[in-house]
């Protein structure tokens, strides 16, 4: 029988804390390449990069992700980068999830600024093996950049990366972290949840970044 493939997006980040550029991207790549689910999968945090001064623990950015996703039935939370110890890596995560499902299409979506990064990613091609990259634009790279990447990547690693029809979104962690720290409010940036859950669990009011 020729049963279509089932299409799972994922959402990777630190989310730190997770933001309205997450959860659009989200449901942007989710209607665009009519996926089933997406699942938003909170990285694991290196030893030495856990529980920093003002920063969330990682079950705090768990919480803040179930929060955040919690009215949206496209979402769902994957928290198998949560169970390891230490980086998990996005190879290892991929080519785990490909033997465990093997008849789903999974869907990385990234921001462009990761794209710029992702040669330097630990084993890129694995990753291009896995799955289909999605990539939003960022910090207002052009098209023209943009495609110029997609293009040198897809070339070097024989992958499969498409564009998310999304519009650029002037938000970060690291900028509400600092709002957050100077007392700035974040409402529209956060979902009402997440910002009661950083104001009762006292986050990132010392934080140590400028
Ligand atoms: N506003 C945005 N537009 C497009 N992509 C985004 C946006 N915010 C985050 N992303 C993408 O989402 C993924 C997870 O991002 P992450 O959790 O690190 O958030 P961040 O805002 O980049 O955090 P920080 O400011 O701490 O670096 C990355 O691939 C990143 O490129
Ligand atoms: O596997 C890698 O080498 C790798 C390097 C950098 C980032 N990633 C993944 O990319 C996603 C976004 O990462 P970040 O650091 O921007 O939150 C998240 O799922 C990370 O696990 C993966």
């Amino acid at each position: 029988m020729n049963q279509e493939k089932k299409r799972i997006g994922i959402m990777g980040g630190t989310f730190d804390p997770i933001h309205i550029g997450h959860l659009i991207l989200g449901e942007t790549a989710y209607e665009q390449f009519q996926l089933d689910k997406v699942w938003f999968m909170p990285a694991g945090n290196p030893p030495h990069k856990q529980n920093r001064q003002g920063r969330a623990t990682d079950s705090e950015r768990v919480d803040m992700v179930r929060l955040a996703i919690a009215s949206n039935p496209h979402f769902e939370l994957s928290l198998i980068e949560m169970n390891e110890d230490g980086y998990s890596y996005t190879y290892r995560t991929l080519e785990r999830l490909k033997s465990q499902y093997p008849d789903t299409a999974f869907y990385f979506i990234l921001g462009a600024d990761s794209l710029f990064d992702f040669d330097k990613w630990r084993e890129p091609k694995r990753i291009c093996d896995a799955c289909t990259v999605v990539v939003a634009t960022r910090n207002h790279t052009s098209h023209q950049k943009l495609d110029e990447i997609m293009w040198k990547l897809t070339y070097k690693f024989q992958g499969s990366f498409v564009k998310l029809d999304s519009i650029n979104i002037d938000v970060s962690s690291k900028m509400l972290r600092s709002w957050v720290k100077d007392g700035r409010t974040t409402k529209y940036y956060l979902t009402d949840n997440v910002m009661d859950y950083i104001r009762e669990h006292k986050i990132y009011k010392d934080s140590e970044e400028v």
